[in-house]
């Protein structure tokens, strides 16, 4: 399963002979969780699956998806499911709404990791102690880290990695001149640098690992579903838009979804599992009966299994990005944008890193000015306190959720990101970089006291796309799956993508995405 397949088109199983076969396991959503559980389920020939997704096979996605400096176009294409949140002014010094903010999500065979920045990086080892905060049992980092191996072989071979995993991840070879300059000036300005940043062990300033290989993405289709597309014992249907769960009792025994407008219903043996991501897996649950009750009448769904923890835990990564003018001309990308990257503290004091910054090749949209040639900082706090909600508003599998992250409504957020934006204006001013003649245009060197820089981060921020929690792992009422990622209180259910972190990792999610999906398939092997 290694290596970049040569594309060739997905086929899609026809609705009508799906429903009469009865799969074991139906999966639904076929992005970064999805197409791993596919891939790993069908080694073992005895099992037979089907994977329902919304959005097309891999092969009609744009273009762009296969090159890395594409990425960011690829929001504005039927690749993104559009999302946007509610107004966020929660977190406003005057309350006032502020506006609402994208929040992409791949939709397509791959997922998000279809459309991503391919960062690929472990959260820090400290940032998984929180998951045992509702009773997760055995899911610190070290648990993790089989499953962290199994996805990934590591190119730069350092201890603790993966060598024989799908996913080949390494970090450039040829970083961006412009970036080059930002780590030297972070080393020169006093922080540390790293060899693996990537790895979960270290802190400090290093090239991130990519899910590039020969110049293009590697998304979770190309590592691991369109290898094994020709497995008898695997169907995928595309375009079909699970609307609800089919219960026997307490047991889950299928779903019933759409495609061109007709109704299909898919049966499971043993047992359906979400992987539909962290809008559309508490989404699909709320719409099932499955949630908070009093949530679920204001929606008129009838409650089937109340679950007070569904939609509920909603968090994500915000990003504050300081937009630089350089007089130098700023080289054209070459690979993803952010090809560096630093973990580090906002205090002394704390267990591990809490903060990212991300040196970004092109300058980002600013409210200041229009920036041509330049580069960008962006500064995100990686263990957010702030949690929102994710709700709906009705039954109607086509209707967008609610969603709400509620970014910096805990002041300790912001506190974070002030220190952050201290440490890029020391990088950005550093000697490194003096021969590019770098000028801040955003927020701007007149926005100074930490009561302006605190209402730019809260007001002028954009969501990293890092969204988990509304499904979240744990023994507690408030958890939703519990420690073998089984809804609780239900039969023959799983959910197992990143809707179950119930408190987010210290860096990009996709590769903790991957660990808890080859665990998750650990557990249902292990079942049947
Ligand atoms: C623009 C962008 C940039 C990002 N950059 C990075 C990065 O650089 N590094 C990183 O680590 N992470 C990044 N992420 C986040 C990362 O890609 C995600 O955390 C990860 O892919 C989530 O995996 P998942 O399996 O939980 O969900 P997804 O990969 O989103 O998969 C969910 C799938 O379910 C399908 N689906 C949803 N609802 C239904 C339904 N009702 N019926 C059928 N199918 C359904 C969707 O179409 C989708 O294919 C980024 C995300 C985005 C959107």
């Amino acid at each position: 399963m290694s290596g970049r397949p040569t594309p060739r088109p997905t086929p899609s199983t026809d609705p009508e002979r799906a429903r009469q076969q009865l799969y074991d396991i139906v999966l639904v959503g076929g992005g970064s969780a999805g197409c791993v559980l596919a891939a790993r389920l069908t080694e073992r020939s005895d099992l037979r699956v089907l994977l329902l997704e919304a959005g097309t096979a891999a092969s009609d996605l744009p273009e762009a998806v296969a090159f890395p400096p594409a990425w960011p176009t690829l929001v504005k294409t039927e690749a993104n499911w559009g999302d946007t949140t509610v107004p966020q002014s929660a977190g406003t010094p005057s309350a006032e709404p502020g506006p609402g903010i994208p929040l992409p999500r791949g939709r397509g065979i791959g997922g998000s990791s279809a459309i991503n920045a391919m960062v690929f990086g472990r959260g820090h080892r400290t940032s998984y102690r929180a998951w045992a905060d509702h009773g997760a049992k055995g899911w610190d980092f070290d648990d993790l880290l089989p499953y962290f191996q199994r996805s990934e072989t590591a190119v730069c071979g350092a201890p603790g990695r993966g060598t024989s995993g799908p996913l080949t991840v390494g970090p450039t070879a040829d970083p961006n001149e412009v970036l080059a300059a930002c780590l030297k000036g972070a080393v020169e300005t006093g922080q540390r640098r790293a060899h693996d940043i990537s790895g979960g062990l270290e802190e400090g300033f290093a090239p991130v690992d990519l899910n590039i290989v020969d110049g293009r993405r590697q998304s979770a289709a190309d590592a691991y579903l369109t290898p094994v597309l020709d497995r008898p014992n695997l169907d995928v249907v595309t375009g079909a838009t699970a609307h609800r769960l089919l219960f026997e009792g307490e047991r889950c025994v299928g779903v019933e979804y759409g495609v061109h407008g007709r109704v299909h219903t898919a049966r499971a043996a043993r047992e359906v599992v979400l992987t539909a991501g962290t809008l559309g897996s508490a989404s699909l649950l709320l719409r099932s009966g499955i949630g908070p009750e009093r949530e679920l009448r204001e929606a008129g769904v009838e409650v089937f299994h109340a679950l007070p923890g569904v939609g509920r835990n909603l968090h994500d990564h915000p990003r504050i990005n300081l937009v630089h003018r350089t007089r130098r001309t700023v080289p054209p990308a070459r690979g993803n944008h952010g090809e560096i990257i630093g973990l580090l503290r906002s205090r002394p004091d704390l267990d591990g890193p809490n903060l990212q910054l991300i040196f970004i090749d092109a300058p980002s949209p600013n409210p200041v000015a229009p920036v041509d040639n330049g580069f960008t900082i962006g500064v995100s706090p990686m263990r957010p306190f702030s949690r929102g909600t994710l709700r709906i508003t009705s039954a109607d599998p086509y209707a967008a959720p609610v969603i709400d992250p509620a970014y910096f409504t805990d002041e300790r957020d912001v506190q974070a990101v002030l220190s952050g934006i201290a440490t890029a204006r020391e990088i950005a001013g550093s000697a490194a970089l003096a021969a590019w003649g770098v000028e801040e245009v955003a927020p701007g060197p007149d926005v100074a006291s930490p009561q302006a820089l605190g209402r730019y981060a809260r007001t002028v921020f954009q969501s990293y796309c890092h969204p988990v929690g509304t499904c979240a792992l744990g023994e507690d009422e408030s958890s939703v799956v519990d420690s073998e990622l089984r809804v609780r209180g239900l039969a023959g259910l799983r959910v197992a993508d990143g809707s179950v972190i119930p408190s987010i990792p210290s860096n990009n999610t996709n590769a903790t995405v991957y660990a808890v999906a080859e665990r998750a398939a650990v557990f249902l092997r292990d079942a049947v």
